[in-house]
């Protein structure tokens, strides 16, 4: 087994840690150290070089979902397509979404523009450095300093990009694609959540009312995963759960990103130009466990940069979002598994330093 993520903070550990989390300013740095043959062992994540490994699904394996399909004028396709939605969700929490009419070009541009930025000097990047989850533009390392034992292998920039756009003002160009790409991407949401809705059974703009969607926390953020000299020990990102509602995920067609499904990891082998989509915490919630969270980690390799940008798409700060009604029987059927809480007050015990999940909103089981 991997080690477990632990609230031990940098600043309590031992003075080697401390030492080298002082110098360490981001895995691109460290990469590109002369003669690198060996991760420091704080990268060393696991010590079972089986960890990262993955299965390849078969082709037709993963739930694709034609967009084209969703939007349709003609109410056969549209129905049947809702229902391969509800299905994706509640068998994979995860799909991958062609024909979305986002343009190859904006998606080839913002995956450019976020490696321009990684290439940006170092001190130009540490301009946005910092630990608090609320700073609109964030550029770092790892997962969050404060709460990590072991470092990732990779670094971020993460933007709150709605209900405020905000973004870097370099490298030139940048913000004006990204802002485009964030709009397209929320209408592309808009337009799932409607079909997702209808496949719970709701009325079709039910999360969005329920969400506040229309003020809803959306990020941008970029990942970056240098080539690792030992992938087998490393990690991009641990296994975790998204928050959000939806996070559709592009990348520059490397692979990295597993899915836990049935208990086993498989390899997600995106195809060009789609979005991968994957269910967050927030839809969990809303469904009441119908749909799960699904759980999700990047692993590193030892050829190529890879580039991913997940764009999590959340409910209003302000909202807090509980089970559907209509999702919810008391008596006869499943009882609300989830108390409602405000996404602000969800994503802050991440301040807290405690790993953020689910667990804090569950329905206590009397026993
Ligand atoms: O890079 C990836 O494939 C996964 C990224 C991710 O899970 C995240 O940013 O939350
Ligand atoms: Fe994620």
């Amino acid at each position: 087994m991997a080690p477990a993520t632990t609230s031990l903070s940098v600043e309590t550990s031992t003075d080697t840690s401390r030492a080298n989390a002082t110098k360490r300013v981001s895995v691109k740095t460290l990469v590109e150290t002369p003669g690198l043959t060996s991760i420091p062992s704080n990268y060393s994540y696991s010590t079972n070089p089986n960890e990262s490994a993955g299965s390849n699904p078969d082709e037709d394996t993963f739930p694709i979902i034609d967009f084209s399909l969703l939007t349709s004028d003609d109410p056969h396709q549209r129905s049947k397509t809702i229902q391969d939605l509800d299905r994706a969700c509640r068998d994979w929490g995860f799909f991958m979404l062609v024909n979305h009419g986002v343009s190859e070009r904006l998606m080839k541009e913002v995956l450019e523009g976020s490696k321009e930025f990684f290439n940006l000097p170092v001190e130009e990047k540490m301009e946005f450095a910092g630990r608090d989850i609320w700073q609109p533009i964030r550029f770092g390392t790892g997962v969050d300093v404060k709460f990590e034992k072991f470092f990732f292998w990779r670094d971020f920039l993460k933007v709150i990009v709605h209900p405020q756009f905000h973004f870097p003002n370099k490298p030139k160009g940048f913000s004006e694609v990204a802002r485009e790409y964030c709009k397209s991407t929320r209408e592309v949401t808009t337009e799932l959540l409607k079909g997702i809705s209808k496949g719970l059974g709701l009325e079709e703009c039910y999360i969005e009312k329920e969400t506040n969607f229309d003020t809803g926390f959306q990020l941008f953020a970029a990942n970056l995963y240098p080539p690792c000299p030992q992938p087998e020990l490393a990690i991009g990102i641990p296994a975790h759960t998204d928050h959000s509602l939806l996070t559709l995920l592009i990348e520059n067609e490397i692979g990295g990103l597993q899915i836990q499904h049935n208990g086993e990891w498989f390899n997600v082998n995106s195809i060009p130009n789609s979005f991968v989509v994957n269910t967050g915490d927030h839809l969990e919630i809303l469904s009441n466990g119908r749909y799960k969270s699904v759980s999700h980690r990047a692993v590193v390799n030892n050829t190529a940069t890879r580039i991913s940008i997940a764009a999590p798409h959340g409910p209003s700060l302000e909202t807090a979002v509980g089970p559907a009604p209509e999702l919810v029987d008391g008596e006869t059927g499943r009882p609300a598994v989830y108390m409602p809480m405000k996404f602000k007050d969800y994503l802050e015990r991440l301040l807290e330093g405690r790993p953020c999940n689910l667990d804090h909103v569950r329905v206590p089981v009397a026993e």
